[in-house]
C-alpha cells in the first residue's frame, strides 16, 4: 500500500512569547497508508484536532518545523501552506463535529457544495450545477440514506441526518481522502453507529483512506483497525487498535475509568508520557 499522508518532524505551538505559550503538536511523525481506516484518540486537549486541521492545512505549523503531504502533495512546509494547497483541498473531505451545513439551504444543495472546490469557482458561486452533477449528489445521499430529504431544509435535520448528509457531500466531493473531526460526539449510540457504519463502509468498499478522531475508544476498536495516540501533543501509541489494552488506556489517559460511551472519564490532570510509554512498549 503507498503512503497517502505523510507527517515528518510537524510543532505546532499556540501563543506568544510573553503569553501563555502551549506547545498543540510535537515533533509528529506519521505515515498513512492507502486505505486505511485510523482512529485518532487521547485526552481532551492532546492536539487530535489540531494534527487533523494540519493534514489539511486549515492550519499551519510552527516555521521551520516539518512538512505534510497528502496524496503525493506537499500541504505545507515548515510553516508555509503550499500555493497549490485549494488543489490538494479539493481531494480531501473534511467532516466536522458541527456539520457544518448551511441551515436554511435545502439538503441536496449542502451537498453539492462538495463539489465547489472541483467546478469552476462561478459556476459553484452561482449554483449552477448540471444534470450530472445533482444526480451525482443524489447517489451520495441515497448511499447514506437520505434521498428522501434531499429537498428538506438542513436545519429541519436531526444531528445524526446532518452528519450523514455531511459524508454525502464528502462523496459528492470524490474525496479520496475523509477526515472526520469527531465525527460523533455530539450525537446520540445509535446515530453515532449509523455514523460509523458508513465511513466504515466507504473505507471498505471504496478503499477510501480514512482518519477520525474519536473520544470513545470502544469504537476506535470496532471500527479502526489502526490506532494512534496523542497524549500533550506527542504520539505514545501507533499500532493496531486491538493493543490497546485497559492498562495501555489507562497510561494514555490517566484514569482506569470508562463512562457509559466508552470515552474516558478523566479524574486525574494530564500527565507528561512515562519513557516506556513510546510506541515500542505499546504492545
Ligand atoms: N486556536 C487555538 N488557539 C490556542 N490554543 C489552541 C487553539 N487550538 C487548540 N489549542 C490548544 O491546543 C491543544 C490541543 O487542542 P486540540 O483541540 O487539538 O485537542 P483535542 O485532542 O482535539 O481535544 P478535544 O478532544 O477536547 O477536542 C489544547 O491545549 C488547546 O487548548
Amino acid at each position: 500500500m503507498s503512503s497517502e499522508i505523510t507527517v515528518t518532524g510537524l510543532s505546532k505551538t499556540f501563543g506568544r512569547k510573553g503569553d501563555q505559550v502551549r506547545k498543540a503538536l510535537d515533533t509528529i511523525d506519521l505515515e498513512i497508508r492507502s486505505g486505511e481506516m485510523v482512529a485518532l484518540i487521547g485526552p481532551s486537549g492532546s492536539g487530535k484536532s489540531t494534527l487533523l486541521r494540519h493534514l489539511s492545512g486549515l492550519c499551519c505549523g510552527d516555521s521551520n518545523s516539518g512538512e505534510v503531504s497528502v496524496l503525493g502533495s506537499p500541504i505545507q512546509h515548515q510553516g508555509k501552506l503550499h500555493p497549490a494547497v485549494r488543489k490538494s483541498r479539493a481531494r480531501i473531505g473534511y467532516i466536522f463535529q458541527q456539520f457544518n451545513l448551511v441551515g436554511r439551504m435545502k439538503v441536496l444543495g449542502n451537498v453539492l457544495t462538495g463539489l465547489l472546490g472541483r467546478a469552476p469557482r462561478w459556476r459553484g458561486c452561482l449554483g449552477l450545477f448540471n444534470a450530472q452533477e445533482r444526480e451525482l449528489a443524489r447517489r451520495s445521499l441515497a448511499r447514506v440514506g437520505m434521498e428522501a430529504w434531499a429537498n428538506q431544509r438542513a436545519s429541519l435535520l436531526s444531528g445524526g441526518q446532518q452528519q450523514r448528509v455531511a459524508i454525502a457531500r464528502t462523496l459528492t466531493q470524490q474525496a479520496e481522502i475523509i477526515l472526520a473531526d469527531e465525527p460523533i460526539a455530539s450525537l446520540d449510540p445509535k446515530s453515532a453507529r449509523q455514523v460509523m457504519d458508513i465511513l466504515a463502509d466507504i473505507n471498505q468498499k471504496d478503499g477510501r483512506t480514512v482518519v477520525v478522531t474519536l473520544h470513545q475508544v470502544e469504537y476506535a476498536r470496532e471500527y479502526c483497525q489502526r490506532a494512534i495516540a496523542l497524549k500533550e501533543g506527542v504520539v505514545v501509541f501507533d499500532g493496531p487498535s486491538e493493543e490497546l489494552t485497559p492498562a495501555l488506556l489507562g497510561r494514555i489517559y490517566g484514569t482506569t475509568s470508562f463512562d457509559d460511551d466508552d470515552a474516558p472519564a478523566l479524574t486525574m490532570p494530564p500527565q507528561r508520557p512515562a519513557a516506556g510509554l513510546a510506541l515500542a512498549s505499546a504492545g
